[in-house]
């Protein structure tokens, strides 16, 4: 991993007008996305990850709002200001430079369309060399350990849930993007076929320089592909360090209940827990830091005060005022890898 940054989001923020007022569904984001690394995004169902993928893309749906600045900086070439793009550079960078696989491959795929024609198609609107594509094509999904001809012949649905969902990642490999953006990309399949699409996703991360920008709530099975870990709580990320460090020295007591809620194969169902309190609610502001309400630390200062990101150490920062005590008072309850140790 090198430490050039591919994408730097400054102070992101995404809203939506609600009947009952203004939805903050992203707050005041900094993020770099570091070349050829796996970023792994973790967070509660609803804590705002895939608004800030949208927003990498300038694809949050209406009336959603974007603000703030995401700057794609390419290997070669100037760099990108993403939220200043017009539609149809809009439409270039989406697959040529970023690409991004969602949860159910179905709804990717046009189901009345052949996969030979969703891959030749992708390849015409971008003016690319169809008879070169495909060639490339069918090399990427034998990479992905499918067999080319066979799956180019067939209707999405006559695909299985792991070979559509390997499908989708190898056309969104077809332009030769920088960066993929993983949303969920495994959420409905079965753990045996989950765990074989992360190992294809580190040989191809290899093989075709990636950047990953993974984005999960199933924390254990992040932890066997992220080199780092950006942990979303109250629509902005928390703390975002190594995978090991977050692991094993977390500094953010959202972190350390994440953690220690996150069941393992060898969980007793009457030992699963959830954090205490309630989930943050976008369109209600809180007022110091977002997370007070349910932490056991939180001291006046946390009432009133928004803690920003910290430097915890060098590569570490956490969203805390009191980060330095909180690997002691907080402790983790079970093993944070999870099923992922070998
Ligand atoms: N079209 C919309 N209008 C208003 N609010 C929305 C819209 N789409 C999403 N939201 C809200 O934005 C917030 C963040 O949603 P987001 O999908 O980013 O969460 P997430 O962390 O990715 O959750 P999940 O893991 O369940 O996908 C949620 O509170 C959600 O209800």
């Amino acid at each position: 991993m090198t430490d050039d940054v591919a994408i730097e989001i400054r102070d992101l923020a995404v809203t939506f007008g609600v009947d009952r007022g203004e939805s903050n569904v992203v707050r005041n984001v900094d993020l770099d996305v570091y070349r050829e690394e796996t970023l792994g995004i973790v967070g509660e169902s609803g804590s705002g990850k895939s608004m800030v993928a949208l927003s990498l893309l300038d694809a949050v749906p209406e009336p959603g709002t974007v603000s703030g600045e995401v700057t794609y900086y390419p290997e070669d070439g100037d760099p990108i200001s993403v939220l200043d793009l017009d539609p149809e550079e809009l439409r270039r960078f989406r697959w040529e430079q970023v690409a991004m696989v969602f949860q159910g491959a179905m709804t990717s795929f046009n189901p009345v369309m052949s996969i030979r024609d969703h891959f030749r198609e992708t390849l015409q609107d971008h003016g690319y060399d169809v008879p070169a594509g495909m060639e490339r094509g069918k090399e990427i999904l034998e990479q992905l350990y499918l067999d080319p001809d066979r799956v180019l012949d067939s209707h999405p649905h006559e695909l299985s849930g792991g070979m559509q969902q390997r499908t989708l990642i190898a056309l969104s490999l077809l332009l030769e993007p920088e960066v993929l953006l993983l949303d969920e990309p495994t959420a409905a399949l079965d753990l045996l076929m989950q765990r074989s699409i992360i190992d294809l996703l580190r040989g191809i991360r290899e093989t075709f320089d990636l950047t990953l920008v993974f984005i999960t709530h199933d924390l254990p099975l992040l932890t066997k592909i992220a080199d780092r870990m950006a942990v979303m709580y109250a629509f902005d990320f928390v703390e975002i360090t190594e995978t090991d460090q977050l692991l094993y020295h977390s500094a953010h007591p959202y972190t350390r209940a994440l953690l220690s809620t996150t069941p393992d194969l060898t969980t007793p169902p009457d030992e699963i827990r959830t954090i205490e309190g309630n989930k943050p609610d976008p369109v209600e502001y809180i007022s110091g830091c977002s997370y007070h309400p349910r932490c056991p630390m939180a001291e006046e200062k946390c009432h009133s005060i928004e803690p920003e990101l910290m430097t915890v150490e060098t590569e570490h920062e956490a969203s805390c005022h009191y980060h330095a005590e909180v690997p002691e008072t907080v402790p983790i309850r079970n093993n944070p890898r999870g099923v992922a140790d070998e």
